[in-house]
């Protein structure tokens, strides 16, 4: 295997960015592409045309620049950089330069040599069709996936005949490592998690470990031996990490899967040494307790997330009774203001979700009279779509190929949409209900701004909740106040026309107490959206009690007053928190467990 070393590579910055990046201002463009060629890399001359032919690469990206030439070399790596940098062929071009060139040829019959693990199957099919388009020319290496809500047997016939480049999320690879003899993977040569930290917040620790072990590629083995095992791959074995955020369980899982690693964008961090006792941890393990507790030098706590430098982040105070006239009047203004533009809102839960999809997608906002409802518009006059990981897979699939390819649309989702999707000029990101910690703060965001592309954030917060710009702080993110009263009195009403005085205080605002009556009268009648409210209400509700640590202290659930929260579903009164939604989740929760063949108790995660 080639050896280059880093230092002869100039990752110096450079005034000219790649072409497919047209509203990349030169400045950012010297802060996030590098001064030399992908062959001046090492990398073949084929793979480089095809990075050029089929994904308008033009020059590396700083990470890639830096990445690409240490994987080449073979080591270890811990990739830290921020979100839409380039992440994915940083990882992709050095395998699949080192596959291409394999002689003899390597054959689908060969079976798997390289692993891509990643969260989401949004994510699972994003990185596929990447690869296929690097591999155009190279169709003798065969990419495939496997991920959670597809056909098992389909699967396994597709490993069965051999896939080389397998990208799979972690549940349903460990299923195929227990379940499918005839998949081969005695090859394998590389493991890559995308997201690292994300799979492991997910609760999948357990998965990755006995994933480790059955491939053979766990280090407590060779560290805590006298003999290392005999495994035929193991010596060729090359494992990399990579997240725009790292945490503490990213520090366990490196230690358990690196072998004296490169570290990549950690600055003056530091990953933890290695400890010298045979046990190491496991990904499953309290944070208070082992090696949880001195893995502090990839605290999330330290952390200064990297955020693009171009993104304009915003937030907006409001009044818990008005969340639902504020949230409608935004997404109203942007879509008014520019006709073509995506624009992503996350939620907290599935049923929020459903509820805002289906209320937006039938509501037409004030009317002045019974006539005029034949004719209105709707209120928001775009294409919608949403995203959740309760959907149907093949309705999950659509919605996120269509606001892949559309122009102009909005987007519902809850985090499932907030891990490595590149969506093709997102314009805003709407954090509706605000994200857990500081982390899923910044790959929300990271969905817009992407690769120096101009974006906005905007984050709601309630007067109560405001403490938690504090914890943003403390990782580096300073965001400003979005002008909201401006923003309402641009609005017009009917009856005082264009001519509004100007207001102090949101919730007596004739916009926002007009609209409010609106919805309020069309959940009442509509007995299919009442019932999706009460449902988003508790399912809102329970997941405001689900914060954790020291977010406890912010989003205090005593501290609502349920009858505003009620009003920001556009209920008139408080539902009852029991109910149907939580006796239904409480139902597929079990489903869940009996299906995966245990009955044993997973630490809560609220699932996206
Ligand atoms: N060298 C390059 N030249 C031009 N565009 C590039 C280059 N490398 C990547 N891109 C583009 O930049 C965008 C972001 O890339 P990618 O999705 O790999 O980022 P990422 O760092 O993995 O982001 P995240 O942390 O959100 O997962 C994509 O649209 C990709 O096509």
């Amino acid at each position: 295997m080639e050896e280059k070393s880093l230092n002869s590579i100039k990752v110096s910055k450079k005034k000219e960015a790649g072409n497919n990046n047209n509203n990349t201002s030169s400045k950012n463009s010297s802060e996030l592409f590098a001064s030399c060629t992908f062959s001046s890399l090492g990398l073949h001359p084929t793979l480089c045309e095809q990075l050029k032919e089929r994904l308008g690469f033009e020059v590396p990206t700083l990470v890639q620049a830096e990445a690409i030439p240490v994987i080449l070399s073979g080591k270890h790596v811990l990739v830290n950089a921020a979100t839409g940098t380039g992440k994915t062929v940083a990882y992709l071009a050095p395998v699949i330069h080192h596959l291409q060139q394999c002689d003899p040829r390597i054959q689908r019959s060969d079976g798997t040599f390289v692993l891509v693990l990643v969260p989401t199957r949004e994510l699972c099919m994003q990185v596929h069709e990447i690869l296929q388009k690097i591999l155009h020319r190279f169709h003798w290496i065969v990419p495939g996936y496997i991920m959670g809500g597809e056909n098992r047997s389909k699967e396994k016939a597709r490993l069965r005949k051999g896939i080389n480049i397998l990208v799979a999320t972690p549940g349903r690879l460990l299923d195929h490592l227990k379940n499918t003899s005839s998949f081969l993977h005695a090859n394998l040569r590389w493991i890559i998690f995308d997201e690292a930290d994300r799979i492991l917040e997910l609760g999948f620790g357990k998965d990755i470990e006995e994933i480790l072990d059955i491939l053979g590629s766990r280090q407590q083995i060779s560290i805590s031996e006298e003999h290392t095992s005999s495994r035929s791959s193991e010596g060729q074995r090359q494992n990399l990490l990579f997240s725009a955020t790292l945490n503490e369980k990213v520090n366990q899982l490196a230690n358990i899967s690196l072998e004296d690693p490169i570290m990549i964008g950690l600055g003056s961090k530091k990953m933890q040494d290695k400890p010298s006792h045979k046990y190491l941890g496991t990904l499953e393990s309290n944070m208070d307790d082992g090696l949880g507790k001195s893995c502090k030098a990839l605290s999330s706590s330290d952390n200064e997330y990297k955020l693009p430098a171009q993104l304009v982040q915003r937030y907006i105070k409001v009044p818990c009774a008005s969340r639902l006239v504020v949230l409608l009047s935004i997404l109203k203004h942007l879509f008014e203001r520019e006709g073509s533009q995506k624009v992503v809102v996350f939620f907290a839960t599935r049923d929020t979700v459903d509820f805002h999809y289906a209320l937006v997608n039938q509501f037409q906002g004030l009317l002045n009279s019974e006539s005029e409802a034949e004719s209105r518009p709707m209120f928001l006059n775009c294409k919608i779509f949403r995203l959740h990981g309760e959907m149907e897979q093949v309705d999950r699939r659509t919605a996120f190929q269509a606001f892949n390819t559309e122009k102009s649309a909005l987007l519902l989702s809850t985090d499932v949409a907030a891990r490595g999707l590149d969506f093709p000029k997102v314009r805003c990101i709407v954090q509706y209900d605000p994200p857990g910690e500081a982390t899923e703060y910044v790959h929300r965001v990271g969905r817009t701004a992407r690769l120096g592309q101009r974006g906005d954030s905007l984050l709601f917060l309630q007067p109560a909740e405001m403490d938690y710009l504090q914890d943003l702080e403390r990782h580096g993110i300073t965001i400003t106040e979005y002008p909201l009263l401006k923003l309402l009195d641009g609005f017009p009403l009917y009856s005082l026309k264009h001519s509004i005085k100007k207001f102090v205080s949101v919730d007596v605002h004739p916009w926002v107490v007009s609209l409010q009556k609106a919805l309020e009268i069309f959940i009442s009648v509509e007995s299919k959206m009442k019932i999706l409210a009460k449902n988003a209400f508790s399912s809102w509700v329970r997941a405001y009690t689900a914060h954790r640590g020291e977010l406890k202290r912010i989003f205090v659930v005593k501290k609502l007053h349920l009858g505003h929260v009620a009003k920001s579903f556009g209920l008139k009164d408080q539902p009852s928190l029991v109910n149907k939604s939580l006796a239904r989740q409480s139902k597929k929760r079990k489903r869940d467990q009996k299906q995966k063949g245990t009955s044993k108790k997973r630490v809560f995660v609220k699932k996206p």
